[in-house]
C-alpha cells in the first residue's frame, strides 16, 4: 500500500453535529419530508440521506451547471430534492426512478412543497428496465444510485455510456456501514457494493473517488 501521508478523521457524534450545524442549514420542506418519513416509515427512515449529502449534491449539480440528472432510488423524495433544485431553472430535469408507488407518494407531495415538481419525471419499475428503455441519445450530466445493492453494476453499465464528458455519477453507501472489509461478511448486499466498487476503481471511462460522507460516497467522472 502506498504511504498514507494524512487519513480522514474519524467522526463522534459530536464532530459530526458540528458539521452539520457549520453546512448550509436544512430548510424547513427537507426537515419535515425527514420528519414525516420517520413517522409514517419509522423501519425505513434510515435509507434517506443525511443533511450534509444532500448539501454537497445540491451543490454538486449547481457547480455542473447540471441540465439532466437521474435518480436510481427515489424512497420519499428527499435526495430528489436535493439533486432538482441544483439544476438549471429553465430547463433542468431529474428522472427519478423507484418500484414504490407508497414511497414515492410522499415523495411527490414534497416535489410540490419545494417547488420542484414541474423538473421530475418518476418513473415507477425496476430501474434497470427503466434505463434500457430509454432512447439511446438520452444523456445525463448527473446520476445519482441508491437502489438495491445487487443492482449497482447493472446500474453502471447503463449509465456510464449515457453520461455527458465531466458528468457525474454519484454513488451511494458504498462503505456498506464498514461491512465491505469484513471478510465474514457475505451478505449478498455488502457483495454487489463490492462487485461495484471493483468495478467502478477498474473502468477506465471514468475516474473514481470514494468519499466519507454518510455510508460512502463514490464520485466518478466520466472522461473526457
Ligand atoms: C435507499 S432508498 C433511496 C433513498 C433516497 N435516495 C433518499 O435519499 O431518500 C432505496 C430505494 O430504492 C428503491 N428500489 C429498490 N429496488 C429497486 C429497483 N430494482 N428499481 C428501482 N428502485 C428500487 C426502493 O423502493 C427505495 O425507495
Amino acid at each position: 500500500m502506498a504511504a498514507v501521508t494524512r487519513t480522514t478523521e474519524s467522526l463522534t457524534p459530536e464532530l459530526y453535529e458540528y458539521l452539520v450545524a457549520h453546512s448550509a442549514p436544512v430548510d424547513p420542506v427537507l426537515r419535515d419530508l425527514a420528519d414525516e418519513t420517520a413517522r409514517l416509515f419509522p423501519d425505513s427512515v434510515g435509507m434517506q440521506i443525511g443533511p450534509e449529502q444532500g448539501t454537497f449534491m445540491t451543490m454538486m449539480a449547481r457547480t455542473l451547471r447540471a441540465r439532466d440528472a437521474v435518480e436510481v432510488g427515489t424512497f420519499t423524495g428527499y435526495s430528489s430534492i436535493c439533486l432538482a433544485r441544483g439544476l438549471d431553472s429553465r430547463n433542468g430535469s431529474l428522472l427519478a426512478c423507484d418500484v414504490s408507488e407508497e414511497w414515492t407518494d410522499v415523495a411527490r407531495r414534497y416535489w410540490d412543497l419545494a417547488g420542484v415538481a414541474d423538473r421530475i419525471e418518476l418513473r415507477l419499475g425496476p430501474a434497470l428496465e427503466t434505463l434500457q428503455a430509454l432512447p439511446a441519445a438520452r444523456a445525463f450530466d448527473l446520476a445519482f444510485i441508491d437502489a438495491d445493492k445487487t443492482g449497482y453494476v447493472g446500474y453502471w453499465e447503463e449509465l456510464v455510456p449515457r453520461m455527458r464528458p465531466g458528468g457525474i455519477i454519484l454513488v451511494d453507501n458504498t462503505l456498506s456501514h464498514g461491512r465491505v472489509v469484513d471478510p465474514a461478511e457475505d451478505a449478498p448486499a455488502v457483495q454487489g457494493i463490492r462487485d461495484f466498487n471493483d468495478t467502478a476503481l477498474a473502468d477506465e471511462r471514468t475516474d473514481v473517488v470514494m468519499l466519507p460522507i454518510g455510508d460512502g460516497l463514490t464520485m466518478a467522472r466520466k472522461k473526457d
